[in-house]
């Protein structure tokens, strides 16, 4: 039988499957992080149990770490706590823990991949929804709460149900200034936030082919956006050359078993899905979002939409919500609306290939008068440094253009850095929703380069009029 890369990756990982579907799956790679993993070390200290195989699990605290100098350590006393419990929990069970000064330290899904942690053909999870980042490399990859973060601790294993195939395929050339991050939020606004409900999404078709690694992380990050757990992509060329030489890979005769085996870790030809959603790449325009929710976006050509024109009720009501927190008119030319301040970071773009991006808008200009702060938040300290040693982070200061240490930092305010009430932000992150970026904040999602061209111009611009 044709099979699915899902297929394929959930029957390799089956260690006991029950009549009823409930299936405990072998998990190969543990993300830990900060803000999910205290109380599932509590409860395995009261059980008195252990990790079942430490080696599985790789911790690093992220969402509470300040972007500022951290000599002094953490001001806030919750953020504190947190990261000052992962590093007793680390500590006391022998985790691999890249603490807060650790140059590898940076977000968890960056640093994942990037160490070579996350491999082809792995069962990953971690506590935290954008785990599906990992997916990109042809990987299960999906984010689990803390009694699960207990339970894969405790077994190296997942109680788990097999959801449905979906195949997102986008074909064509990419027009110039279209980046990953605009085909994953057109793909969210085609099937809205609710339409991966229940299914594993296999993001496939030549423009996926053609993304580097990093355009399939943040494709594969905003899954979750539409609602699917796990989004993947299969392994190929530019897969097994991105993986090779990294610190947790594999070497010599292990490497080439290896390699021989992520072969087939693709979509057989033939292979049922159980839904195909198909866009075009040459119709995709550079994605802004207007409202409250990642499905409410739009191209940088549009308005901000009537809600008089929508004729299901729910959705005009939420729209006539998000209009009112987002202090936006109907009509209103998406290039009009002016932004407060700038984000540039997140799991979804924080890598090396989005600063290059954002850096090449600013370099020689200057962040336009109104825009009170812009802040670019690198991925990780390993990205930090190849960013500095390309010169990036002078172009971004040159521009007025804040340099922060690594950290989740702007995307959810879980440390200092937030918006204040009011206050409109051209952001790379990932999710728009009420108060994400600090209490009544208002987000557009976008990608670094719109974010950034935003910054200079102080309202959003069409990116693509700037070549
Ligand atoms: C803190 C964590 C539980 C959360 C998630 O799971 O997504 C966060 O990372 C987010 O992006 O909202």
């Amino acid at each position: 039988m044709m099979k699915t890369l899902y297929d394929k990756l959930w029957e390799s990982h089956v260690v006991r499957a029950e009549e009823d579907g409930t299936t405990i799956l072998y998990i190969d790679r543990h993300l830990v992080h900060e803000v999910t993993s205290p109380q599932a070390f509590d409860g395995l200290r009261a059980a008195g149990r252990a990790p079942w195989r430490v080696s599985a699990n790789l911790a690093v605290a992220d969402h509470n770490v300040p972007t500022t100098d951290r000599a002094d350590g953490i001001a806030d006393p919750v953020s504190r706590l947190q990261v000052e419990t992962l590093d007793r929990n680390a500590k006391a069970y022998g985790l691999t823990y890249f603490n807060m000064n650790d140059k590898r330290q940076g977000i968890v899904h960056v640093i994942g991949p990037e160490q070579g942690a996350t491999l082809p053909g792995m069962t990953v999870v971690c506590g935290d929804s954008h785990t599906s980042t990992h997916g990109a490399f042809g990987c299960l990859a999906h984010g689990i709460g803390t009694s699960e973060v207990e339970h894969v601790l405790a077994t190296q294993t997942l109680l788990a149900k097999k959801s449905k195939a979906m195949l997102v395929q986008v074909d064509g050339a990419l027009p110039a200034g279209i980046t990953a991050k605009d085909i994953v939020l057109a793909v969210i606004g085609k099937i809205g936030t609710a339409g991966g409900n229940g299914y594993a999404i296999e993001f496939g078709g030549s423009t996926i082919r053609a993304l580097s690694m990093e355009g399939r992380m943040t494709v594969c990050n905003m899954a979750i956006e539409a609602g699917a757990r796990a989004g993947m992509v299969a392994v190929d060329d530019t897969t097994i050359n991105y993986v090779k030489g990294r610190p947790f890979s594999p070497v010599g005769p292990h490497w080439d078993r290896a390699v021989d085996y992520w072969r087939i870790l693709h979509s057989d030809p033939g292979a049922r899905f159980d839904l195909v959603v198909g866009l075009n790449a040459a119709e995709i325009k550079p994605q802004v979002t207007w409202g409250t929710s990642p499905e409410m976006v739009t191209s940088i050509d549009g308005r901000v939409p009537d809600p008089d024109l929508e004729k299901d009720a729910v959705k005009r009501d939420a729209m006539e919500k998000a209009l009112v927190y987002m202090a936006l008119t109907p009509n209103t030319p998406i290039a009009d609306i002016r932004i407060d301040k700038v984000f540039i970071g997140s799991c979804t773009n924080s890598r090396i290939e989005d600063l290059r991006a954002a850096a090449e808008v600013v370099r020689g200009k200057h962040r336009a008068s109104n825009v009170k702060l812009a802040l670019v938040v690198p991925g990780s300290g390993l990205v930090k440094d190849q960013a500095e040693r390309e010169g990036l982070d002078r172009i971004f200061k040159d521009a007025g253009f804040e340099w922060r240490e690594p950290g989740c930092s702007m995307c959810l305010a879980m440390n200092a850095d937030r918006l204040e009430p009011g206050e409109r932000c051209a952001s790379t992150s990932n999710r728009n929703f009420e108060g994400r970026q600090g209490q009544g904040g208002r987000t557009h999602l976008v990608s670094p380069a719109m974010a950034a061209a935003a910054g200079i111009a102080g309202h959003f611009v069409d990116i693509r009029t700037l070549r």
